[in-house]
């Protein structure tokens, strides 16, 4: 590989993820789900849209400052890659929001993937360098292509809807969208 192809792959490496986390970046998320989508409406393969929102974080960001708060958004970000599955993929979508692409489950597989990743972010407590350590907790909403949408927005936004949903209802939980919302 020479100096100039390995210097385009890094900066195009760089374009694709969150500088904080190393998460992808949003503009990548709406890349990998409109082929999603494309490949999904040819084989007929479904997927999850997972939103997921960090419990009280605005708490950890008063209590240990907005330092600890950027650590403790990169040490999420390796948990939660560190028990995704080899093809589903997580984004930063903003602040402490991200989005997961969970691809070819079915909707009461989504589900539980969901709901085992939201307890294992609770029981694998992040420890900081003075080995204090920060019970996180999740709030997650789920929608599948395509019972709930065929464009990328909308699956978004029906994840997005559960995820309040989760939150009102105590928060550390996982909802699935429903059509009576
Ligand atoms: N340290 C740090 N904080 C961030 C970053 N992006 C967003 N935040 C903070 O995340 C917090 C989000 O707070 P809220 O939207 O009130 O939500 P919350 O406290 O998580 O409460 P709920 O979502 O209702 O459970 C705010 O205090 C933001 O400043 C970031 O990159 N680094």
């Amino acid at each position: 590989m020479t100096d100039q192809v390995a210097l385009q792959e890094r900066l195009e490496n760089q374009a694709a993820r969150d500088e904080l986390t190393g998460a992808f970046n949003r503009r990548v998320c709406h890349e990998i789900l409109e082929q999603q989508i494309a490949t999904s409406r040819i084989n007929g393969e479904p997927f999850a849209v997972v939103f997921v929102d960090i419990d009280y974080f605005k708490a950890i960001n008063d209590q240990y400052g907005h330092r600890v708060g950027d650590i403790v958004l990169q040490a999420f970000v390796s948990k939660m890659e560190e028990h995704l599955r080899e093809n589903d993929l997580l984004f930063r979508w903003g602040g402490e929001e991200f989005l997961v692409l969970l691809p070819d489950l079915d909707e009461a597989k989504q589900y539980r993937v969901a709901e085992k990743l939201c307890k294992t972010i609770e029981r694998n407590r992040i420890t900081l360098a003075d080995q204090t350590e920060i019970t996180l907790t999740v709030s997650m909403g789920v929608s599948t292509y395509p019972a709930h949408g065929s464009t990328r927005d909308q699956l978004i936004e029906k994840a997005d809807i559960a995820m309040y949903r989760a939150k009102a209802n105590g928060r550390n939980r996982v909802e699935l969208y429903s059509d009576s919302e």
